[in-house]
Formats: C-alpha cells, sequence, structure tokens
C-alpha cells in the first residue's frame, strides 16, 4: 500500500500558487483509510494520549479512528460560532488565509496529556495554535501526527520543540 498513490495534487486552490492536496482518494479508499490510520497511531501505541485534539475540518475525518485505536476520547477544536458551549478562542494564520479556532472552555482538564491530529502540517500555524488553546487550558501537549507533512513549508519552526509525526512527508 503506498499511500502517496492516494494523494492527489490539485493546482491553483484555493488561490494562484497553491499546490493542495487532495485526500479525497484516500478517504474514498477503506483500505487506504484503515493504513493512513494505522500509520498515524504507530508512535503513540506505546505511550497514548490521554485526550486527542481534533482541528476542524478535515482534522475530525483522522482524529475519531485514531482515538479508537489508542484507547482515548476527542476533543474538538472549531471554526468560530460552531460550539454551543463557552469557549476560549484563538487567531491564526494559514497557508492561505487568517482564520479562528475555538475550543469549549471545559473540554480539558490541568496536565491532561493530548496528542493534537490533523489530516496537514502546512505552515504550521493551525496545529500551534491548537497548542495555545490546549496550553492555555492548562494540559500538556505532547505531540502533533498528521497524515501529510509539506516539508518546504517548515511548519516545524511554528512548534518549538513539540514531536511531530507525519504518515507522508513532501
Ligand atoms: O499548517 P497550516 O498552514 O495552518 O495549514 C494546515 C491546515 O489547513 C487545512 O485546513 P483548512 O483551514 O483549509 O480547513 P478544512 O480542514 O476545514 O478544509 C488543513 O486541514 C490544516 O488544518
Ligand atoms: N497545500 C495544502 N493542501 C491541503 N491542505 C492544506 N492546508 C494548508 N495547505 C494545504
Amino acid at each position: 500500500m503506498n499511500l502517496f498513490d492516494h494523494i492527489r495534487d490539485v493546482p491553483d486552490f484555493p488561490k494562484p500558487g497553491i499546490v493542495f492536496k487532495d485526500i479525497s482518494p484516500l478517504l474514498a479508499s477503506r483500505e487506504a483509510t484503515q493504513e493512513a490510520i494505522r500509520a498515524m497511531a504507530e508512535p503513540y501505541r506505546a505511550d497514548p494520549p490521554e485526550a486527542i485534539l481534533a482541528v476542524e475540518a478535515r482534522g475530525f475525518l483522522f482524529a475519531v479512528p485514531m482515538a479508537q485505536e489508542l484507547g482515548c476520547g476527542v476533543v474538538l477544536v472549531r471554526k468560530p460560532g460552531k460550539l454551543p458551549a463557552a469557549t476560549t478562542a484563538v487567531e491564526y494564520a494559514l497557508e492561505y488565509g487568517n482564520d479562528m479556532l475555538e475550543m469549549h472552555a471545559d473540554a480539558l482538564t490541568k496536565g491532561q496529556k493530548v496528542l493534537i491530529v490533523d489530516d496537514v502540517l502546512a505552515t504550521g500555524g493551525t496545529v500551534a495554535a491548537c497548542a495555545d488553546l490546549a496550553r492555555q487550558a492548562g494540559a500538556e501537549v505532547t505531540a502533533a501526527a498528521f497524515l501529510v507533512e509539506l516539508t518546504f513549508l517548515n511548519g516545524r519552526s511554528k512548534l518549538g520543540n513539540l514531536p511531530v509525526s507525519a504518515a507522508i512527508t513532501y
């Protein structure tokens, strides 16, 4: 199983100059999705997290099956105005714009060991914002796991010494 065969490049989406890594072919294949989840979960089996922080929207697709594999629950990080109870928020920059993320204020407990899960690490703005949200809540962010890392965008530079894993790197 070669996961690269299930990622499609879409040039100039959502803006000119961006090559979008489309995970639709991977999700359309049961085998490729299963292999992706297995590869993403592997580094964390020995010392599993106490919660997974899941990033809307594509991060959700991988967070829930990973949490099932690793034996923990999922906390949602969402775009503004989507979460019903009291939230905390953080602004961040994307490869193709700016946005804001929110998390329920009571979602994490102090000292809880949290793994952030998303589909793509690009400039690192999204995962840095998630780490800020979790740390503001007193949680301990232990690592961040991705399906795809775009190494040429140097997202790791925004993450300090946070351990990062990716099933596929470009
Ligand atoms: O490392 P960064 O430069 O921050 O980029 C990575 C983020 O960009 C994409 O999300 P997007 O905001 O496009 O939302 P979506 O998952 O709802 O499509 C992707 O799913 C990551 O969350
Ligand atoms: N080039 C890209 N492809 C897919 N998702 C992304 N998120 C940020 N940059 C991306």
